[in-house]
């Protein structure tokens, strides 16, 4: 039974094609790349999809009177894939309630930090300016509430001495492009479900900050079973 991934970006790509090459690698699990979403026309992402052959749409959301207004468009669009998951990668718009509500449950996002620190934008700054030691990225389901959603993974990071934003964003994005593929697969074997604001992998309840990317060795997909 496959699952079918809608994935939704602002940019470049990258997580995407992460993604894509997982699939390609048969480490996707049963998630099949139904869609892949733009809300900015000429975003880096689309050639990445048109390489691989998955359908792209692009709607601008600046065309539109309002973000209510969007979000309506940008559902009937993704409707048309009959998508079981959303994958936020880079998606760079806030989503109003009633399209969250639509997804809940089924919608994921990667956040660069290490929430609940630093959501929102600009986080590889706040965690320098901050004299953080360490940094990272958080994949959790995505709710009305802002990054606030309940964690499912967090993968860490050092903060060398001297790092700029853009090398400390280079690090998190090498970590992303391990740990979203992973997340993706779960879910759609099943796996990972949320249930009352909370998180859930295999039945058992995931810890607020998710499950520690490090800690994996005895988690449970290296169940042999
Ligand atoms: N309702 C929700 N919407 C979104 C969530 C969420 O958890 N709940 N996650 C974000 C992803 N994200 C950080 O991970 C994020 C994306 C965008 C913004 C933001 O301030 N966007 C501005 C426009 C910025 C731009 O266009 O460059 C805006 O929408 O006005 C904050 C956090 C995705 N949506
Ligand atoms: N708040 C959302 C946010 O900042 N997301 C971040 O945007 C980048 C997208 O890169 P990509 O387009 O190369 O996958 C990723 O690093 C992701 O964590």
């Amino acid at each position: 039974m496959s699952c079918r991934v809608a994935v939704l970006i602002s940019g470049s790509g990258t997580n995407l094609q992460a993604l894509i090459d997982a699939r390609q690698h048969g480490a996707l699990g049963p998630a099949e790349l139904v869609g892949v979403f733009s809300n900015r026309p000429g975003a880096g992402g689309l050639e990445r999809a048109e390489r691989a052959g998955i359908p792209t749409c692009v709607i601008d959301h600046r065309q539109y009177a309002d973000r209510s207004a969007f979000d309506q468009a940008m559902q009937a669009a993704l409707e048309s894939w009959q998508p079981d998951l959303l994958v936020l990668a880079g998606f760079m718009r806030i989503l109003t309630e009633p399209f969250v509500a639509r997804y809940a449950g089924r919608m994921l996002n990667i956040h660069p930090s290490l929430l609940p620190r630093y959501p929102g934008l600009n986080t590889h700054a706040r965690a320098l300016a901050a004299g953080d030691a360490e940094h990272g990225a958080t994949i959790h389901f995505v709710t009305g509430e802002l990054d606030g959603g309940p964690a499912i993974l967090q993968a860490r990071v050092p903060i060398e001495a001297n790092d700029t934003a853009e090398q400390l964003a280079a690090r998190v994005q090498r970590k992303e492009h391990q740990i979203y593929p992973a997340v993706v697969r779960w879910f759609s074997e099943g796996r990972l479900t949320m249930h009352q604001g909370h998180a859930y992998m295999d039945g058992n309840a995931i810890h607020p900050t998710g499950l520690d990317w490090d800690a994996l060795d005895n988690a449970p997909d290296t169940d042999p079973n």
